[in-house]
């Protein structure tokens, strides 16, 4: 359960509103709003001290001298809406993410710590944790157990230690999600044991089980899962439910499954919905355009589900589960004062929001913009190594070919890769992955990309190490040596000309742009790569999951190529 903060001279304060000593910062009078237990539409008066709501009910304060009201006749007031399942590092960072969602409705997140745990010592990133804890808003935490890739250093980085650490904090909500459960069924002791300590800790497991067989699922309830957010059929949501799992339907850049999930749940009748929550899960800027947590509860509106489990998927269901409904979720006394208000309850893209007393957004115009963090914790990209010719070396008898935007298989090499050159009547290009301390790379060819992608340079990858694309080695290096210039990003090159540039410039793998600047800048990219034969849906995404261990078949790694299903290094990576 999250730490209420206020002070017991604050608390003192809040019983001194109840008594009448002292008048409430703001009261909603005449609201209409959602009461989660009762799961009904109530009519009330909201009143708000700071970030507190001191006093939910048919009651006006005593004292309300100095205080403002506002009168909601003719809104309806629902929670701030919770995003259960984030991964804010998709191009954005927590506080622009924050920033941009919080204007749709969506003010409290329970987020991924990978990128964080991957790239700097906990002591640091619990200064950024830290200070996203200042904002008026809300974000909790999740405890990886693994790298979702093969890492040089793996068992030096995820030490007992170092995931207690996180564990111990209160604003962390949960272990996982769990890609590395094979390693449980593996008889990975290890990981079991994290897992019972998440438990001591009182949080919750959730599992990444995609496709996962009933055998499978059964298993991994007994180790210990609590939720999964995979289900991609109604098949796979009804097997969760049968073996009292948490489910959170999930509709995102690359899974967008929520409509016919809900369609089916709706059409078979399963009184379910009490038990469901939703997500983005990471999706990529531009799929945000028309929304966050508003958009899946436009969703399941559309999909003909009542307008009060809608809310309660993206309120109050999270919070009772994770175990804040003490703080968050419902409007009721002693919570969070954080509410979104409505036209009506059939349009979730908020009007006003209020979240922990703090007017985001009033009469739909943005109120505040969330200010900005000190991100120096995460470093600049500061690569101190050149890339030569020697580098350039491809003859490999087989490379990685893109079956989708994310899952890969191998395939032999039938084309003459030693010329620095590959033609552009097929969709082979020149992969490499390289060092970002510039001590190893691996190269490959990387099939179904593009087929007019000259050079291509990210430091936007799993490990923040350097992912070089394209048919023509020079344009690859300029590529490369532009992007070390940006100190991060995204480059594109063509005939010795920079085309397109995306700068990363917190530690080479976030923005500092907010969401919609980037959501422009991904289009541009995403229209420069189609433009060049990219005919996947979501280029960021095949960045992102090049390296992970987690999506079959086949991937380049710190350790080097490496075939998921026989857990073992086909190529290892070569020393520079
Ligand atoms: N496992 C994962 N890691 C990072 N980003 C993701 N987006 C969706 N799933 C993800």
């Amino acid at each position: 359960m999250p730490e209420p903060s206020w002070k017991i001279s604050q608390i003192r304060q809040q019983i001194a509103i109840i008594d009448g000593k002292e008048a409430p910062n703001l009261v909603i009078k005449n609201a209409r709003y959602l009461h989660g237990v009762y799961k009904q539409w109530i009519q009330g008066n909201i009143w708000i001290d700071k970030d507190r709501i001191i006093y939910a009910g048919s009651k006006m304060p005593p004292n309300t001298a100095a205080t403002e009201i506002v009168d909601a006749e003719g809104q309806t007031i629902v929670p701030g809406y919770i995003e259960p399942h984030v991964h804010p590092f998709q191009l954005y960072n927590p506080q622009s993410f924050a920033d941009y969602a919080a204007q749709l409705g969506t003010t409290t997140f329970l987020s991924d710590n990978l990128m964080l745990f991957l790239a700097i010592k906990n002591k640091k990133a619990f200064t950024i944790l830290d200070q996203l804890k200042q904002l008026p808003f809300s974000f909790y935490w999740w405890a990886r157990f693994d790298s979702q890739t093969e890492l040089e250093n793996e068992h030096d980085l995820f030490t007992t230690k170092a995931i207690n650490d996180w564990l111990e904090r209160t604003d962390v909500m949960l272990g996982g999600e769990l890609t590395g459960w094979p390693r449980l069924l593996a008889g990975d002791d290890q990981m079991l044991y994290w897992l019972k300590l998440a438990k001591a800790h009182g949080k919750k497991i959730e599992a990444h089980l995609p496709g996962a067989s009933e055998r499978t699922l059964a298993r991994m309830k007994l180790f210990g899962a609590d939720g999964d957010h995979e289900s991609m059929t109604i098949e796979e949501v009804e097997n969760r439910i049968l073996h009292g799992y948490a489910v959170t339907l999930r509709h995102s850049s690359i899974r967008p499954d929520l409509p016919i999930l809900l369609k089916d749940i709706v059409e078979k009748k399963l009184n379910i919905f009490d038990h469901l929550m939703m997500t983005t899960d990471g999706a990529t800027p531009s799929f945000h355009r028309d929304g966050v947590m508003d958009k899946c509860i436009q969703v399941a509106l559309d999909a003909g589900v009542a307008p009060i489990d809608a809310y309660q998927m993206a309120s109050y269901n999270v919070a009772r589960y994770y175990n804040m409904s003490n703080l968050h979720g419902l409007i009721a006394t002693g919570r969070y004062a954080t509410l979104n208000f409505l036209e009506n309850e059939f349009n979730p893209v908020p009007v006003s929001v209020l979240s922990k007393g703090v007017w985001l957004k009033r009469d739909n115009k943005k109120a505040f913009t969330l200010p900005s963090i000190d991100w120096s914790a995460m470093g600049t990209l500061d690569l101190k190594f050149d890339l030569s010719d020697d580098d350039f070396q491809f003859s490999m008898p087989f490379g990685i070919q893109l079956v989708n935007d994310v899952i890969t298989k191998p395939y032999s090499v039938s084309v003459h890769t030693n010329e620095g050159k590959l033609h552009t009547d097929h969709d082979e290009c020149y992969l490499m992955l390289v060092d970002k301390n510039g001590k190893w790379r691996v190269n490959t060819l990387l099939k179904g990309f593009a087929t007019h992608l000259q050079g291509f340079a990210s430091s936007y990858s799993s490990t923040g190490d350097i992912i070089l694309i394209g048919k023509n080695t020079k344009d690859m290096l300029i590529a490369f040596n532009e992007m070390k210039k940006m100190k991060g990003g995204i480059v594109i090159v063509e005939n010795g000309r920079v085309l397109e540039s995306l700068p990363l410039s917190i530690g080479g793998g976030l923005s500092t742009e907010p969401v919609e600047v980037l959501i422009e800048q991904e289009l541009a990219l995403k229209k420069a790569l189609q433009e060049r034969g990219y005919h996947l849906g979501d280029a960021i995404y095949t960045l992102l999951f090049l390296q992970s261990t987690h999506l079959p078949y086949i991937r380049i790694t710190q350790r080097g190529i490496f075939d998921v299903m026989k857990k073992t290094v086909l190529f290892p990576s070569v020393m520079r």
